[in-house]
């Protein structure tokens, strides 16, 4: 038999986002400058009562002699507080509802302001508990209702005793005053609330830290608003990602955990244990053995345009969704071989280390404009198309080689073989992707095939480039000048020591994987990766993901909507269908997409139903993951 619960809750911001008398202050005297100074002075009391380091009534009396209010400034308050009630008390309508009877309001506040505020979710008058004011025949405050137990220490905890409540007791607040009721042992639990506010002395005493309602109802088994409460959803950011994504992530509500490095696949698999979202760049490799150790995996987020870094086909098989930002810094790598091309062709780095070391060498030996030479694009994709554009806007002649068939845009020229573009280009660009079959695709025999005194850049992968064959084409002087990016090896972090056979030789541009490492990208990046990522743990939406098939879904409405992810045999929406059917849920939309190695199907379908089906959706044959959202 489940004993009957009492759920006893703070108003100050725990109830509401704010604290009621600062935000009288701010309604009660217009001067910014003297409402500035008297705000900081009433937080300053309010947090020295909230930690315990002076006593209640000592609080009360100095913040209420700053304040001057008036009966009619309570009006303004009480409408200002309507908009203030925390987000999600505000969602949790039901909850209120349901165990209106068992939810009381204890609070050092005053019952003013605090009953026209919690009766918006449906809380008993007769269950608020807190101060009153007392007033002059102008309507001003002069002070509170000395005789009530609440302006007294242990207030709180003497009001509760009075009550006299049978069965379990569970304060929620963020108040020391809100501990003191667990303190003096009238409380079963106490739950220190931090979606507004997180105070380290209250916190330490906590039973259990509830970043928001729907943690506290997930703990305690009791009807929630959301299928899994966003604060137990663990973010790991590696490799430096713009702060962006961490605020997205965190103002999502999700626990989020940054290193500005990468990690070794030891590393991450420890860290992986409890991971919901893993979000890289392109210097950690999401291996099969990591993703073994991401029992929790549900999405990847590659902030950059590469995936070759991320096992994809166990990612599939896992049921681990992948992004990436096709597009946000690909005009920083054009931009950054446009300027390459400029100092190679005029041979500006040697140049500049001359000087450095103190030689003036003004000369033109060498030294050539970018008009009128044959640019060789390899890879005319994303990056390489817009390259050419740029380029022959330069003045440059345009030749590109794909693999597959390319609209040429402008005046460029596609060429129908590596051969033939390598025979007559003046500068070679690569920007193929970094497929495994790229490997080493430019080597001695490709190199033998460029013209004497050819430049030569690769930001594309490092892996597509024989390096040592680059190392001997530069010393021999076949190529006279290279720009290269990327690296078979590259360091892990900015500690790490650069090792290259590239290292010291003339001409030769070399830069640490910054190609698509501007401001601008980064931003753009980290605001596009986290929005897709967020979609999909809210709405299941997989819309330009690299690996599973792409559903772009409706808004939910009044629905639940049931996930479903398995492998691509015959027969599975079937086999969801007759779970539906036989436990009466009526369906109010579906959708269904396949790849090679899923199956991907979205059911929308009324709230009321037995939870015992998500369990059975899980149980069907070939199935790799289920959730139910709402
Ligand atoms: N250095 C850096 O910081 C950055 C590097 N990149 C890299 O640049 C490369 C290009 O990026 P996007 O243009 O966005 O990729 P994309 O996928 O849009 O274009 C790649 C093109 O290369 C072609 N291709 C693949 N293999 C080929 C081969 N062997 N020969 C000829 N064509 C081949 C493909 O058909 C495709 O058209 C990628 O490797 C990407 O990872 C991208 C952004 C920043
Ligand atoms: O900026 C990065 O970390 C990697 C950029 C890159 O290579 C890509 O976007 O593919």
């Amino acid at each position: 038999m489940s004993t009957h619960k009492h759920f006893i809750i703070d108003f100050d911001s725990t109830f509401t986002k704010v604290e009621a008398l600062d935000e009288l202050c701010a309604i009660c005297i217009p001067d910014p400058v003297r409402r500035q100074k008297t705000l900081a002075e009433i937080q300053r009391i309010t947090d020295l009562g909230m930690e315990g380091e002076i006593p209640l009534v000592e609080s009360l009396d100095q913040r209420l002699a700053l304040l001057n209010a008036n009966k009619s400034h309570l009006t303004s308050l009480i409408e200002h507080l309507k908009s203030q009630i925390s987000e999600s008390f505000k969602t949790n309508r039901a909850f209120f509802e349901a165990f209106k009877d068992d939810i009381y309001i204890i609070s050092n506040g005053f019952k003013e302001f605090i009953v026209p505020i919690v009766r918006e979710l449906g809380v008993k008058p007769e269950n608020v508990f807190a101060n009153t004011f007392t007033y002059d025949e102008e309507g001003n405050i002069t002070g509170f209702d000395r005789t009530n137990p609440l302006t007294q220490n242990q207030g709180k905890a003497k009001q509760i005793k009075a009550l006299n409540l049978p069965g379990e007791v569970y304060v929620i607040g963020d108040g020391y005053t809100d501990y003191e009721i667990k303190e003096a042992g009238i409380a079963d639990k106490f739950y220190a609330f931090t979606e507004n506010v997180s105070r380290d002395s209250v916190v330490d005493k906590a039973d259990h830290v509830t970043p928001s309602l729907d943690e506290f109802l997930y703990v305690n088994k009791l009807p929630s608003s959301l299928s899994y409460p966003k604060n137990r959803i663990k973010v790991l950011v590696l490799e430096g990602i713009h702060e962006q994504a961490v605020n997205m992530f965190k103002e999502e509500g999700y626990q989020v955990e940054f290193m500005a490095g990468a990690l070794e696949e030891e590393e991450l698999c420890e860290k992986l244990q409890d991971v919901s979202i893993l979000c890289i760049r392109s210097k950690t490799h999401v291996t099969a053995k990591a993703l073994e150790h991401a029992p929790r995996l549900m999405a990847v987020g590659a902030f950059c345009i590469g995936t070759n870094q991320i096992d994809l086909a166990k990612c599939t098989e896992r049921g681990i969704v992948v992004f990436n930002a096709p597009y946000s810094n690909t005009r920083s790598v054009v931009e950054m071989a446009i300027g390459e091309i400029i100092m190679l062709s005029r041979g500006l780095v040697e140049k500049s280390n001359r000087m450095h070391a103190g030689d003036w060498d003004k000369s033109a030996k060498g030294s050539n404009e970018i008009r009128g030479k044959k640019l060789g694009i390899i890879g005319y994709g994303n990056i390489g198309s817009q390259l050419s554009v740029l380029a022959e806007s330069l003045g440059m002649d345009v030749y590109f080689y794909d693999v597959v068939d390319k609209l040429a845009l402008g005046n460029a020229k596609v060429c129908h073989s590596l051969a033939e573009l390598l025979a007559l280009a003046d500068i070679v660009t690569l920007h193929v992707d970094g497929r495994a079959s790229n490997k080493n695709i430019i080597g001695t025999k490709e190199f033998e095939l460029m013209k004497p005194g050819v430049l030569f850049l690769n930001l594309a992968r490092g892996h597509v480039v024989d390096i040592e064959a680059l190392a001997q084409n530069i010393k021999s002087g076949k190529i006279r000048g290279c720009a290269v990016d990327v690296f078979p090896h590259e360091p892990k972090n900015n500690q790490e020591k650069f090792e290259s056979a590239l290292r010291g030789l003339p001409n030769t541009l070399l830069s640490p994987h910054v190609g698509g490492s501007t401001e601008e990208a980064q931003e753009n990046i980290a605001q596009y990766v986290p929005s897709k990522m967020i979609d999909y743990v809210n709405t299941g939406g997989s819309y330009n993901s690299v690996n599973f098939p792409n559903l772009q879904l409706p808004a939910l409405g009044n629905a639940h909507r049931l996930i479903h992810i398995h492998r691509n045999v015959p027969g599975i929406l079937a086999k969801i269908n007759n779970v539906l059917a036989e436990n009466n849920i009526n369906i109010l939309g579906q959708y269904l997409k396949t790849n090679e190695t899923i199956g991907y199907v979205i059911t929308d379908v009324d709230t009321q139903y037995d939870r015992s089906v998500i369990k059975k959706l899980k149980h069907i044959p070939d199935t790799i993951k289920s959730r139910a959202l709402y």
